[in-house]
């Protein structure tokens, strides 16, 4: 059974309304076909609307493998030991660590994992292999002696992928991956600490039928029990909708998948259309129970989903991550030396501009925000830290993340009285009255209109003294003289 194709949205009527005189643009859009065409969409008696997420999925960070695999220079081990350390201090228990039959340099960091025991106890390693059985082979020698450890294969199922990629029809992909799968079985059934993950790539692609079959039927092969559970993980190789239709595809899984106990549901956003993030959150409402990705959204093409920006979106809603972000400029510091990649001055929570405001209504927002923050922890008798956050156009408190204040208003010609206020309270603990800060504030203006620069806090201090002296006595000035 599959669901009637999706009424259009109201914006979409094709008799475009007199206030909205946009036109026909030459893009060649005829060329692509919607989603909803290109795969068929499980009639989902959807739940996932109505959900609430409050409690962390598994976070499986896949830097050093999906992440790597993505870079012009693939990290050097130092650069993996590195990200592997980062990783195990952020509170990261599962980490796919390579695909070691790929190179002799993924092959030799496995191994050095585990014959200098740098996994810790609580941790497990995940490595990765196609259903080749040569390769196989080479990723079950990787992990020789580790003594926890998933074993990830994974085979493209969708259409396109088994036509012109393997040259398979669905019968016969289906056998190739059992006959993969029984291989596994074969080298790891045995070993207790090893498990096994299954990713039908290109999986929002795959009809779900087919999808269902060969999920339940490996979970049946690989005699999957609560204590021994395996993964399923349905990436979204490359996104092609927008999230709901995610959403609606791991709920119809989720709600399919055979002996639901002994099978950890996982999910795998990329970022092609920008929606990686609102893809797993929406999964994870769907029934998700692991999401794998990179952090600061590192990975093929755009990337794979950012793992800080979804631990701290979690953390904002005020559900625990499980990860320690306290010191997220020095996770920063460490994920750009190993990628050799900046992140964006605007990324969410990490950005070096993130908790800046340079708009006069903003900073006169924050202004008076921090001032009800302190008066309410003053009258309950607590510190600032331990108050309920509600300063405007702070999403969080920048102190969680490691950042201090400085950064918060910075002064341009968009800027107003309430910010260069603020400024030169914050920094000289001088208080000016209400005309002086308009007056100042004017000042300021003509001269960042001018130059059509940022004012730093000491150019501030200089405009008051030089045109409003008699208000130039602050304490911090005081002391540097
Ligand atoms: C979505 C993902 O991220 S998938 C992971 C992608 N990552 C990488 O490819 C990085 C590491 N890869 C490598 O180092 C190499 O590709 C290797 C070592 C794995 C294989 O190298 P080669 O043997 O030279 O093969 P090549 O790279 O051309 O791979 C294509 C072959 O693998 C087959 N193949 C592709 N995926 C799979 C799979 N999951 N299972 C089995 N076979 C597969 C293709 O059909 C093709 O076979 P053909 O040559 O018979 O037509
Ligand atoms: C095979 C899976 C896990 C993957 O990397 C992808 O589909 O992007």
């Amino acid at each position: 059974m599959h669901s009637p194709r999706p009424s259009a949205s109201p914006n979409s009527s094709p008799a475009q309304p007199q206030w909205n005189p946009q036109q026909s643009s030459p893009m060649p859009s005829h060329r692509y076909l919607p989603a909803w065409d290109r795969v068929d969409v499980p009639l989902v008696d959807r739940d996932w609307p109505t959900h609430r997420t409050t409690s962390a999925p598994l976070w499986v960070p896949v830097d050093l493998r999906d992440g790597n695999q993505a870079l012009a220079e693939p990290m050097d081990p130092e650069r993996k030991r590195r990200f592997f350390e980062l990783m195990i201090t952020m509170g990261y228990k599962e980490i796919e660590v390579g695909y070691p039959s790929a190179s002799q340099a993924d092959f030799d960091f496995v191994r050095d994992l585990v014959r200098l025991d740098l996994i810790p106890d609580d941790v497990t390693i995940v490595v990765f292999t196609p259903a080749r059985a040569e390769l196989i082979a080479r990723t079950f020698e990787a992990v020789e002696g580790v003594r926890k450890a998933v074993v990830h294969m994974y085979t493209a199922t969708a259409p396109t992928w088994r036509d012109v990629v393997l040259g398979y029809d669905r019968n016969s992909l289906r056998h190739m991956i059992f006959e993969a799968a029984c291989d596994i079985l074969h080298r790891g059934g045995d070993r207790p600490g090893i498990r096994f993950e299954f990713s039908p790539e290109v999986f929002v692609l795959t009809e779900p039928d087919y999808a269902i079959e060969v999920c339940n039927g490996l979970t049946e092969l690989w005699q999957a029990c609560p204590d021994r559970p395996v993964v399923h993980n349905l990436p979204a190789t490359v996104e092609i909708a927008t999230p709901n239709l995610y959403a609606d595809q791991i709920e119809y899984m989720h709600k399919n998948l055979d002996r639901r106990e002994s099978v950890i549901l996982s999910v795998h956003p990329h970022n092609d259309r920008g929606t990686g993030v609102a893809c797993a959150e929406l999964a994870v409402l769907a029934g998700a129970q692991r999401v794998e990705g990179c952090l600061f959204g590192n990975g093929e093409r755009t990337g794979n989903v950012d793992l800080v920006t979804l631990g701290l979106n979690l953390h904002a809603q005020g559900v625990d991550p499980m990860i320690d972000f306290t010191h997220l400029d020095d996770v920063k510091a460490v994920v750009e030396y190993c990628n050799r990649i900046e992140v964006h001055p605007r990324h969410p929570y990490a950005g070096s501009l993130v908790y800046t405001a340079f708009s006069g209504t903003h900073q006169d927002a924050i202004k008076k925000g921090f001032a009800h923050h302190r008066a309410a922890a003053e009258r309950a008798g607590r510190d600032p830290s331990e108050m309920p956050w509600a300063v405007p156009y702070l999403p969080i408190d920048p102190a969680d993340v490691g950042r201090d204040y400085t950064a918060v208003v910075r002064v341009n010609s968009q800027s107003g009285k309430g910010g260069v206020a603020y400024l030169l309270e914050t920094e000289y603990g001088v208080t000016l009255p209400r005309e002086v800060q308009v007056a100042l504030a004017r000042k300021v203006q003509q001269i960042a209109d001018v130059t059509g620069r940022e004012l730093t806090v000491a150019q501030l201090w200089d405009v008051l003294c030089t045109h409003f002296p008699e208000h130039a006595h602050s304490r911090a000035a005081d002391a540097v003289r």
